[in-house]
């Protein structure tokens, strides 16, 4: 089957001070199957997000190209949903109105809209907070509601970069499970870049470990863990051997080879 996403020799340079180039991303190749969730982990600035924003199409490669469905891409898209670190809901929408922003662009009638929103909304466990503004909201259900207004327009592939990033532990191993469980259900290919090696092994089928200077694919770890996964996976010797895996992949580079 061919792959839902193909990056393809992808590389970036950067100027800086308007003259020396310098490479943020050398020569990516990665393909991605359909459903697949494959997470993203690194040193800072190994080209994670620059990956990512190339995939998004905000961003264009100095070289190589990304296919979606064996078409190049060349811009943002429907098909790919995009959720950040920073929730970016709009302050003054209630969780139901974000949830249905992008139907309502999308021109979808005023009935189906809400019969979709409240689906996702439920699914995100923030039923009871339809109608809260997002001020009100702690920064899990934030990111739960931009999970679900990401979701809502029925995206085929997800780019999530560090969403979790920004919470605490706890919030963030219940969004875990939770996306985990939406993904089940809702079978997305997802691309997700984190910093934690945990949440990397726990979420993914593979694990790509990439290296800095110049940001690059370093090696890929397959997880072979069943799902769901849940607290006695995350116990598990098996999950602790590919998190020491992973570890030494990130941490100690030259070691691990
Ligand atoms: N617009 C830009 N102009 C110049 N340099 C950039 C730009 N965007 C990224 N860079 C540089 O490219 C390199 C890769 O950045 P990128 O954000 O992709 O790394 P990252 O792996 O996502 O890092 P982090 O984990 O810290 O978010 C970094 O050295 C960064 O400073």
């Amino acid at each position: 089957m061919s792959p839902k996403i193909s990056f393809q020799d992808v590389s970036r340079q950067f100027t800086v001070g308007g003259r020396t180039a310098f490479t943020a991303l050398d020569r990516l190749s990665l393909d991605i199957a359909d459903g697949e969730f494959v997470t993203v982990v690194g040193p800072s600035g190994c080209g994670k997000s620059t990956a990512m924003s190339i995939a998004a199409g905000l961003l264009a490669p100095s070289s190589g190209r990304v296919l979606v469905d064996g078409a190049p891409v060349e811009g943002p898209g429907p098909e790919r949903g995009v959720i950040f670190q920073q929730y970016a809901l709009f302050p003054w929408l209630t969780v139901r109105e974000n949830v249905e922003f992008g139907l309502q662009i999308a021109k979808v009638d005023r009935a189906e809209r809400r019969r979709i929103a409240d689906r996702f909304i439920a699914l995100v466990g923030l039923s009871d907070f339809a109608d809260a503004l997002p001020k009100t909201l702690s920064g899990g259900m934030k990111q739960r509601c931009a999970i679900a207004r990401a979701y809502a327009v029925n995206p085929k592939i997800l780019l999530m970069d560090e969403p979790f990033g920004a919470l605490d532990a706890l919030t963030r191993v219940q969004l875990q499970d939770q996306l985990l469980s939406t993904w089940s259900q809702e079978r997305r290919t997802v691309l997700f870049i984190t910093h934690d090696v945990d949440e990397a092994v726990y979420l993914a089928n593979r694990v790509v470990v990439m290296a800095a200077r110049p940001g690059r694919l370093d090696r890929i770890v397959p997880v072979d863990l069943p799902y769901p996964r849940n607290e006695e996976v995350r116990l598990s010797p098996a999950f602790s051997a590919l998190r020491n895996e992973v570890w030494r992949a990130v941490y100690h580079p030259a070691a691990a080879h």
